[in-house]
């Protein structure tokens, strides 16, 4: 892998803002402001703050990865993919398990929004794999997929490829397979990323950051290992360094 400058490596960063309000998520990101880092707004912070943490972040500058996933039918997921998009966020997700027509409707939603001119830029939409919580017991035993984790995961990659959408999120150990299967300029971006030593928690397939980096992913989400940190900064920072060592 090529070396990264410590901008890149920044860039590459999605820090989960999984915080229960406003205030503790913008707290913690302004400890955070000045190293070109995402944003990632998922259920826990929407759900009790509203769209207007979005303009929160983006009037600080930072990049605003929408995380709700969703997952409904078609004409739904049009509507919903038409009020993210005049949102004003850069990337959002979808669930891979909705099949091909209700990624299409998300593109679609996307597209609508943009043209109305209720939008001043398009949304990169991803779709969920297998979320980085589910082990290959899981996969087989409850979620019902036959088969491996992995074929899995490249299966939902080429059907939102088909779909029209940009990316998807996975694990860091599938990017090869997906890049393989979709092409070098299809976007991994990539949870279950635990620092040597973190706690893995709940995620089962993880990698360091480092590996996730040599291993050619474009995004890292990365939430706990910074956000519980008692120096969240200090935190991103030991990361940033990790990834950029030679
Ligand atoms: O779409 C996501 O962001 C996501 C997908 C997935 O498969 N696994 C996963 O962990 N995530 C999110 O990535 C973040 C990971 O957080 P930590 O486990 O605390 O690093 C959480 O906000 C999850 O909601």
């Amino acid at each position: 892998m090529p070396i990264l400058t410590l901008k890149e490596a920044a860039n590459k960063i999605m820090v989960a803002l999984d915080k229960p309000d406003a205030a503790a998520a913008l707290a913690l990101a302004e400890q955070l402001q000045g190293r070109d880092c995402w944003m990632k707004v998922g259920m826990e912070l929407f759900y009790a703050a509203g769209p207007s943490i979005v303009r929160d972040l983006k009037s600080r500058g930072f990049r605003v990865f929408l995380d709700l996933k969703m997952h409904d039918i078609p004409n739904t997921v049009r509507g919903g993919a038409r009020s993210i998009t005049r949102l004003g966020v850069d990337l959002f997700n979808v669930h891979g398990a909705g099949g091909v027509a209700m990624m299409y409707a998300a593109a679609e939603g996307v597209r609508e929004a943009v043209e109305a001119g209720d939008a001043q830029h398009a949304p990169l939409v991803i779709a969920v794999t297998q979320l980085t919580s589910t082990s290959q017991i899981v996969l087989n035993k409850e979620i019902g997929i036959t088969g491996q984790l992995e074929d899995a995961v490249v299966h939902y990659a080429r059907l939102s490829r088909e779909a029209g959408l940009q990316g998807v999120v996975a694990s860091p150990l599938e990017v090869a397979a997906i890049k393989a299967a979709c092409g070098t300029g299809f976007i991994t971006v990539t949870p279950g990323i635990r620092p040597r030593g973190a706690d893995v928690g709940d995620q089962s397939r993880i990698t360091t950051p480092r590996d996730a980096v040599d291993g050619g992913t474009d995004y890292l989400v990365i939430g706990r290992p910074i956000t519980a940190s008692h120096n969240p900064a200090e935190a991103l920072d030991n990361i940033l360094k990790e990834m950029i060592e030679q």
